[in-house]
């Protein structure tokens, strides 16, 4: 097997299928694409900066995505929706692997996450009323230890990861952590088939076993 059809089938294992998709609607929801692709013969992963002009996370990384709206069929729909708009990502040239399980962030907005390939040659047209900049880096990026650092600040699921990363392109140096950081460095030890070098503070055979808990907490709330 190829080193796309590798990560392929290592992320179906931990597909979430339609576990959470009949979720009461009384719970605000969202979805973010995670779009791996290959270059140089290896899996990278692209990320977006947020405008500094956004009321939420301004100025921050994290992947195309946003909230549901009404017109959207299901998770999937959401992340293509918001990818397109955010990024010019059109959704047909989109190898969509799997939806993963859902997190709850500390506005009790439930995210989605869908890994998706896009194409070696997509070139981002963003959109500047939501998106400042977009880059790729290496996925094996977030398995190493040398720019990471790790908080006992409790994230989505297990402490708070951040990584600094020098973009060789424009040498840009974003920092990426909380949320995006969890999902990249979930995203990043399923794909690659590869345990971090640091601690990652969560069972990555069962990265939805913490999260069960704190969902069912939130849904007796509803
Ligand atoms: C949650 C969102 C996917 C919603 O999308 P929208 O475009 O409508 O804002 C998005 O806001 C998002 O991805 N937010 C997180 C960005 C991020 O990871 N920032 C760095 C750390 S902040 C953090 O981790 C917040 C965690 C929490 O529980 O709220
Ligand atoms: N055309 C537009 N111009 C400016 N802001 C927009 C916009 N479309 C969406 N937004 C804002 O961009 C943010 C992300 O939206 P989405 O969920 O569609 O990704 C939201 O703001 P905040 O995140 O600041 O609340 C939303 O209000
Ligand atoms: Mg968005």
């Amino acid at each position: 097997m190829d080193l796309k059809e590798k990560a392929i089938a290592s992320l179906k294992k931990h597909a979430s299928g339609d576990a959470f998709s009949r979720l009461p609607a009384a719970l605000p929801k969202a979805s973010v694409l995670i779009p791996l692709l290959l270059r140089h013969g290896k899996l990278h992963a692209l990320l977006t900066v947020r405008s500094v002009n956004l009321k939420h996370h301004a100025g921050e990384v994290c992947f195309p995505g946003g909230k549901s709206e009404s017109g959207d069929t299901d998770e999937t729909h959401t992340a293509l929706r918001e990818a397109e708009e955010e990024i010019g990502l059109p959704s047909h040239t989109v190898q969509v692997i799997c939806k993963l399980f859902p997190v709850l962030n500390k506005a009790g907005l439930l995210i989605t996450p869908v890994v998706a390939f896009i194409e070696s040659s997509f070139t981002p047209r963003p959109n500047a009323d939501e998106v400042s900049e977009v880059f790729t880096l290496p996925l094996e990026f977030f398995t190493k230890e040398a720019d990471h650092s790790c908080y006992p600040v409790p994230s989505v699921f297990g402490p708070t990861h951040s990584f600094m990363y020098t973009d060789p392109r424009t040498g840009h140096i974003h920092q990426i952590w909380g949320l995006t950081a969890a999902l990249a460095v979930t995203v990043a030890a399923l794909a690659l088939g590869k345990k971090p070098e640091f601690e990652l503070g969560f069972d990555l055979d069962d990265p939805a076993s913490a999260f069960r808990d704190v969902l069912n907490r939130r849904l007796s709330k509803l």
